[in-house]
């Protein structure tokens, strides 16, 4: 018998087929509630509510899979599920709608004070000169994210006849134009829009994506909307804009801490506010649930998972074979995903020598789960990789070479985007590791790992050492370097390794040194 904890609020109807299972025992009840029974349970079901983090984990010694009944998995440790052996999943795509539908809910509210207006005659005041409001209709909105929810709303501001701006830096041109959306960057969307609403995930890139800075750009007047996660846009920094007035209004679903007791942002008369309701309707409710329910069923009766987040599903002797190959694999699927800051049509990759003898299509996922990773909202990995890119309009292709190099084996990808391709090459040879030795058509040699710098430059005397300089200045450390070129005085290429990521400061400063014609930080 497997035993399920349903640990936060899901749709009962959705849990039927775990319900009717007799091999399945359901508990409903929160993890405090069940402290010292958790051991016993092999599956846990959650939504956001609870946090499942590597110590909750250690206690559940025999858990095999958690399902999160909804997108965002930033409340599970996903790295920590993984370590452990357990199976993470999601229901990607069951909320969309709803939440899409509440973003437009919030934006027609905030733009005509409903709430403010509803407390206002609920208090007996009939009062119609406070609560003027703004049309939706010719007005500019800014899409930052344009994915499942991103592409809702677009769709919806087109039907209202807004004009839509949208930033988001893997969305295709084709998609932008079947969607008669303007596809531009996040300054225009910033200077250009009256009102913003974010739908990204939030990542290292997303983290307080409307920061001071950017928050400066935007209209006057703006309306901003979050209904995606807390910490997306500062809310430091929304405080102080709504305060100085630039802010006319914020619409936020979602907190950097939920609840939000102690937020100042609360205060405000012109912010509306919902307790994290995006997906909360009997339908998306039912939809999560029922996806991740008959996923578990699949899942115990030995059947493939098809929203896996995380682990593969290889035996462990090929797994040991191809795994030298499945690490360089993702490393250059993370390189190419720094340096390549544009939309991306196509991914090839072809292999030549030993590893052509090996599973390469589970190495090509590797290599295509690395490559996404920054890019999506849920953990991309072997599993739903291809799915992934597919739906983001990427061709993938995989193909084997005979022509001999002087490597044992390689892999090499060409990644093509709207306007520029870049292309690298890695190695593995056993007692030596895994190397890069080759990046855009310069021989190179380096180890893919840690905190590097790729800097395209013109080979002139003194290039090197300014860099070295301007590094030194500031105290920065390089630990190896390695330089490549072409031709005596054309375009070269560095590659230089720190022991600490580097600021993002440091790197504008690189840019705009003489003779560098590109920087890229990679980290690993
Ligand atoms: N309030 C609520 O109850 C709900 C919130 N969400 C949240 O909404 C967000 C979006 O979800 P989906 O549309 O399903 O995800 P998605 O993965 O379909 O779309 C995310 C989009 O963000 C883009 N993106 C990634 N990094 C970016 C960056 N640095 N700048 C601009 N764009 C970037 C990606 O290219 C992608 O198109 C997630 O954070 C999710 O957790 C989802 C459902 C319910
Ligand atoms: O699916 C998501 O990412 C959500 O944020 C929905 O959260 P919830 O399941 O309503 O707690």
């Amino acid at each position: 018998m497997f035993q399920i904890l349903v640990a936060d609020s899901i749709s009962e109807e959705g849990l039927a087929p775990l319900i009717s299972n007799e091999s399945i025992r359901v508990i409903q009840n929160k993890v405090s509630e069940v402290e010292d029974i958790l051991h016993e349970f092999d599956a846990l079901l959650v939504r956001s509510a609870t946090i499942v983090t590597e110590e909750l984990l250690s206690k559940m010694k025999n858990l095999q899979i958690i399902a999160r009944a909804g997108v965002g998995v930033d409340n599970i440790d996903v790295t920590a599920a993984t370590k452990q052996g357990v199976v993470v999943i999601n229901a990607p795509d069951g909320n969309t709608l709803s939440t899409a539908e509440h973003t437009f809910a919030m934006m027609t509210s905030l733009v005509r004070h409903i709430p403010q207006a509803n407390i206002s005659v609920k208090s007996r005041n009939w009062n119609r000169t406070s609560f003027v409001g703004t049309e939706l209709a010719g007005k500019c909105l800014g899409i930052i994210g344009l994915g499942r929810i991103g592409t809702e709303i677009a769709k919806r501001a087109k039907a209202f006849s807004m004009t839509v701006q949208v930033y988001d830096p893997f969305l295709t041109h084709s998609k932008a134009e079947d969607l008669g959306v303007i596809s531009t960057s996040l300054d225009d969307v910033l200077s250009l829009s009256d009102i913003i609403t974010v739908h990204t995930p939030l990542t290292k890139e997303t983290k307080d994506l409307l920061s001071y800075d950017n928050l400066a750009k935007t209209k006057k007047g703006v309306y901003v909307i979050n209904c995606a996660r807390g910490g997306i846009i500062d809310e430091q920094a929304l405080v102080t804009y709504l305060e100085n007035g630039h802010v006319a209004g914020a619409a936020l679903d979602v907190f950097e801490v939920e609840p939000p007791l102690d937020n100042r942002l609360l205060e405000f008369e012109q912010v509306i506010v919902t307790p994290h309701l995006g997906a909360s309707t009997k339908e998306a409710q039912l939809n999560v649930a029922s996806q991740v329910a008959k996923e578990i069923v699949h899942f115990f009766e030995g059947k493939p998972v098809t929203s896996s987040i995380n682990l593969p599903t290889l035996s462990r002797e090929v797994f040991e074979k191809i795994q030298p190959y499945y690490e360089l694999a993702n490393k250059m699927g993370l390189i190419l995903s720094q340096c390549m800051k544009e939309a991306v049509k196509e991914v090839n990759i072809t292999y030549a020598g030993l590893v052509t003898e090996l599973e390469t299509t589970f190495i090509s996922k590797s290599l295509l789960s690395g490559f996404l990773k920054s890019r999506v909202a849920s953990t991309v990995n072997e599993v739903n990789a291809a799915l992934i890119a597919k739906e983001r309009g990427i061709t993938f292709g995989e193909s084997y070479s005979s022509s001999t190099s002087s490597f044992s084996n390689s892999i090499t990808v060409k990644v093509i985007g709207e306007k520029n391709s870049f292309t690298i090459q890695g190695i593995y040879v056993a007692d030596y590791g895994t190397r890069i030795v080759m990046l855009n058509g310069f021989k190179i040699d380096f180890n893919p790992s840690g905190h590097l710098l790729y800097i395209q430059h013109t080979d002139r005397p003194g290039v090197i050492g300014r860099v070295g300089k301007l590094l030194g200045d500031i105290e920065v450390n390089i630990a190896t370097m390695q330089v490549g070129r072409k031709e005596i005085g054309g375009e070269a290429i560095m590659i230089l390794s720190f022991d600490a990521p580097l600021q993002d400061d440091t790197v504008k400063t690189l840019q705009k040194s003489q003779d560098i014609v590109s920087v890229r930080k990679i980290d690993l």
